[in-house]
């Protein structure tokens, strides 16, 4: 019988030829990463354990992303004790702070290639599934356990197939789309399932608008998020790596638990009112809230194309006068290319904050701290409750175009009317 992504990749991971969902299998991990927040808890663990070598620290990433340049003296110790442990293995990969966020940094410098399993200490580790590799967020004890002994146990989850059809109206993009299942499917419709996003208007989609997809998958509950591997992918990763790699699709005769079928033609711009993604309304429908802050940024919409879908609303424009717009590039590599496309001197002359690449806003952490009652409109991923700062304060979840039409008119605004 036909495999769906996840079968063929955790199959291969396990060396089996087939798994079914429910197996539970041990494999071969390809790719960790552990990220600022996380590292000192798998570093406390490994030492726990008695671990001072690693099974192969190369396979290995560690990325300082979520806070920095450091704010305070407690976090510059922890990182000084990050960066101890990385001299102590110094075959590991080390991307200091300002790289940027993991999920962005590790296809840029060549790390992630098709048919690999991936394991991460960050939820949207399920990026990298756009890349076609089994890849997921795990804790810091199945971390730990990983860098020990290379290996680690996964349960083979079900699937569930969206297939995506027509073609996006103007000022509508991934990130509505992905909103609009949120809040049509409700967010566990895919708990400790795969989803694979297939069909004509995901193959249409650029990589990093299938990394929109897959990133948040995790939003919908997912274990794994892909989208299928084409020359799209494999171009990228050509121009990256000079490891061998071997592509894994899904079968034609792939079983799923679930098959979807929706079609972009007419969707509107989508917002996820507060505290939950789930919460979700074309913004036709959603009170013109004053905002006190817009961001644009993270690991779901902080890369090249969503930076350029809002500058290009954006110039010629100046942000409303008691709204601040933060517009963090995901990664050191985006920021410059998006200077070079002018696209840093549009946000600049509008009067957006522009800040290095980091998470930084994304979860409250270091900079665009929401204070007591504050409305933040945010082209990220999350909307729970006091994730940005005060357990007072609301975050509304829009496209990158949404943010852009919002900063302008310093309420929620439809891209489509400026
Ligand atoms: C550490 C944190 C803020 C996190 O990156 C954690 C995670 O996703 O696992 C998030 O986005 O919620
Ligand atoms: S950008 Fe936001 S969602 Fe992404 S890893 Fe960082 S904190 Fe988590």
């Amino acid at each position: 019988m036909g495999q769906t992504m996840a079968e063929a990749l955790l199959a291969n991971a396990s060396g089996t030829e087939q798994v079914s969902p429910g197996d539970h299998v041990v494999c071969e991990i390809d790719l960790a990463m552990t990220q600022d927040i996380h590292t000192p808890g798998v570093v406390h663990l490994l030492e726990e354990m008695g671990v001072s070598e690693l099974h192969d620290a190369s396979r290995l990433v560690v990325v300082l992303d979520h806070v920095g340049p450091s704010h305070t003296v407690g976090n510059a110790d922890e990182k000084a004790g990050i960066r101890q442990f990385v001299r102590d293995h110094p075959d590991a990969h080390f991307y200091d702070v300002g790289t940027g966020i993991s999920h962005e940094v590790l296809p840029e410098k060549g790390h992630v290639r098709p048919g690999e399993l991936i394991v991460g200490t960050d939820s949207h580790t399920v990026s990298h599934g756009a890349f076609g590799a089994a890849s997921t967020g795990i804790g810091d004890t199945d971390m730990a356990y990983a860098l020990a002994t290379g290996q680690g146990w996964f349960r083979v989850p079900e699937t569930v197939e969206f297939f995506v059809e027509g073609s996006f109206p103007e000022f509508v993009s991934a990130k509505d789309f992905l909103l609009h299942i949120a809040g049509e499917f409700g967010t566990d419709v895919a708990r400790y399932r795969a989803i694979e996003f297939r069909g004509p208007t995901v193959e249409s989609l650029s990589l990093d608008d299938r990394i929109t997809l897959t990133n948040m998958s995790i939003e919908l509950g997912a274990k794994f998020g892909f989208t299928p591997v084409d020359d799209v992918v494999t171009d990228y990763v050509e121009a990256r790596t000079d490891e061998p790699f071997e592509v894994v699709n899904a079968d034609d005769d792939a079983d799923y638990a679930e098959r979807y079928e929706v079609d972009v033609s007419d969707l509107e711009p989508q917002v996820a009112v507060p505290h939950d993604v789930g919460d979700v309304h074309p913004v036709s429908e959603v009170d013109p809230v004053e905002v006190d802050q817009v961001f644009l940024g993270s690991c779901t919409n902080g890369k090249f194309d969503d930076l350029a879908a809002a500058a290009a609303i954006l110039d010629g424009h100046e942000v409303a006068p008691m709204t601040r717009f933060i517009v963090t590039p995901a990664s050191r590599e985006i920021y410059g290319r998006a200077e070079r496309a002018g696209l840093i001197r549009v946000f600049n002359d509008a009067g957006a904050v522009v800040t290095n690449s980091t998470c930084g806003a994304c979860p409250g952490l270091g900079l665009g701290v929401l204070g007591e009652g504050e409305v933040c409109l945010a082209a990220q991923n999350r909307n729970f409750r006091g994730r940005m700062g005060h357990n007072d304060s609301e975050i509304y979840l829009s496209s990158p175009e949404t943010a852009a039409a919002t900063a302008i008119t310093g309420r929620i605004t439809d891209p489509r009317e400026v």
